[in-house]
């Protein structure tokens, strides 16, 4: 699908609430099947990476009804699971594939894990090693989908450093450690989001924390839970970056997480000069608040590798920020974005130069020189089939003010498929 608009506008206004998160929508649903008894998540996010976790939990037995809201999941524990009939897709998903290589690592009957073109060339290895090191029987081609897990019924105890700074190969590995025969440590290079650790308190479960080192105890007694899943920031994101690089803008956005892992964007925009008020709300499980976000004018910063975790699906849009900025930006330690739905340091480059930005491409990362106008007339953007940057091209070309064509724009359902209509809702 192409998106086509006739004419950019010049300014944002009005309020917005986000759908739900999605690395916390994806848990949600694990945690619900894992768990004993019934769990209700609200504003649940239902985008194409989400319902894959769903549609693989479905095939594996778990009871899962949703309405229009919410999702309803009736756990059968650790040992409850079904044989499943086909092979468990992941779509487009990373965090669906890797979390659940880790919840499923020690089942008694064998499974196929299958990807889409872009997953399939996501590796896999980060995960496949430690967990072969705990005795999954896990098979990928040059470590990649399609994966064959062979059926186990035993795990070792694992101490590991965790060579790349990443959730998901820590949550994948939290999620076997539970059903390990004794304690395990993880120990992570830099922080990365916490939602599987906070999610496995609520559900009663016991995790401890010392520093960057995690310690899990065999456990498999979790009990189902209702809850409301926070505004997701990485979507939130692109409404922000949009209110500030518009002039005239003033937009609030209603319950927004902004879990300490994940509020690198609006600390490095607030490094950027922006005009942004915070104001939190009662803390949950997961910290939440509204976000009251007026135009401003940018001013460059240095980006460096320990910013990188917080910030990981949010730097296309530092990088258009930067583009708006005055002086040279710069991203390093980001190589891990090349390991994304695309390898986002080439597609933010080409698809942004396009345009008419002034970026070079690193090996780990991008310089950006700004203020530069952007056009988006004959530029032919394209997404690659990347929801982030589908996303990103779309906030880059109301900028423009030109009318544009952006190919695969459709990319969006992957994670935020709503997305056109509640940016253009804002537009006057
Ligand atoms: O754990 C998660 O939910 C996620 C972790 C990050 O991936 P990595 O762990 O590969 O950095 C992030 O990019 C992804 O969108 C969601
Ligand atoms: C990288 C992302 O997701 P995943 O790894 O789950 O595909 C993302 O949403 O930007």
């Amino acid at each position: 699908m192409a998106m086509k608009l006739t004419k950019g506008p010049v300014q944002l206004n009005g309020a917005c609430q986000v759908p739900g998160d999605k690395s916390i929508s994806h848990r949600a649903v694990m945690f619900g099947a894992l768990a004993k008894g019934r769990t209700v998540a609200r504003h649940f996010l239902f985008s194409a990476d989400c319902l894959a976790t769903i549609g693989a939990f479905e095939k594996l037995g778990v009871t899962i009804s949703r309405d229009e809201t919410s999702v309803t999941i009736e756990g059968v524990g650790f040992h409850g699971f079904k044989p499943a009939k086909q092979s468990l897709d992941m779509g487009n998903s990373g965090t669906s594939t890797r979390l659940l290589l880790g919840l499923l690592a020690k089942q008694p009957f064998p499974m196929r894990f299958i990807g889409d073109a872009s997953l399939s060339q996501r590796p896999m290895g980060r995960v496949l090693a430690p967990l072969t090191q705990m005795g999954a029987q896990m098979t990928a081609t040059a470590g990649h989908l399609p994966i064959e897990v062979a059926s186990n019924t035993h795990l070792q105890a694992i101490d590991y450093q965790l060579p790349v700074a990443s959730a998901q190969v820590k949550s994948a590995l939290i999620f076997a450690a539970l059903q390990a025969d004794g304690p395990s440590t993880l120990t992570e290079k830099l922080a990365t989001r916490d939602h599987t650790e906070r999610m496995l308190r609520l559900f009663g479960g016991d995790i401890q924390q010392k520093g960057l080192a995690l310690k899990i105890k065999p456990q498999t007694n979790l009990t189902g839970q209702t809850f409301t899943i926070p505004g997701d920031p990485s979507s939130a994101a692109f409404f922000i970056a949009a209110a500030t690089l518009l002039p005239n803008s003033e937009v609030i956005l209603l319950n927004v997480g902004l879990n300490q892992t994940r509020i690198g964007f609006l600390e490095v925009l607030g490094q950027m000069q922006s005009d942004i008020q915070v104001i939190q709300a009662d803390s949950g499980f997961e910290p939440t608040g509204t976000l009251k976000i007026k135009s401003a004018s940018l001013q460059a910063m240095h980006i460096t590798a320990d910013m990188i975790p917080s910030i990981i699906d949010e730097l296309p849009l530092v990088a258009l920020c930067a583009t708006q900025a005055e002086g040279v930006t710069t991203i390093s330690g980001a190589a891990e974005l090349r390991v994304k739905e695309t390898d986002r340091i080439a597609t933010v480059t080409a698809e942004l130069r396009k345009m008419g930005a002034h970026i070079e491409e690193k090996p780990d990362g991008m310089v950006i020189t700004g203020p530069t106008p952007l056009h988006a007339v004959n530029a032919q953007l394209d997404s690659h089939g990347d929801h982030r940057i589908a996303m990103m091209l779309m906030v880059a070309a109301l900028l423009s003010k030109d009318q544009f064509t952006l190919e695969n724009a459709d990319a969006v359902a992957v994670s935020y498929p709503k997305f056109y209509e509640d940016l253009l809702g804002l537009v006057n």
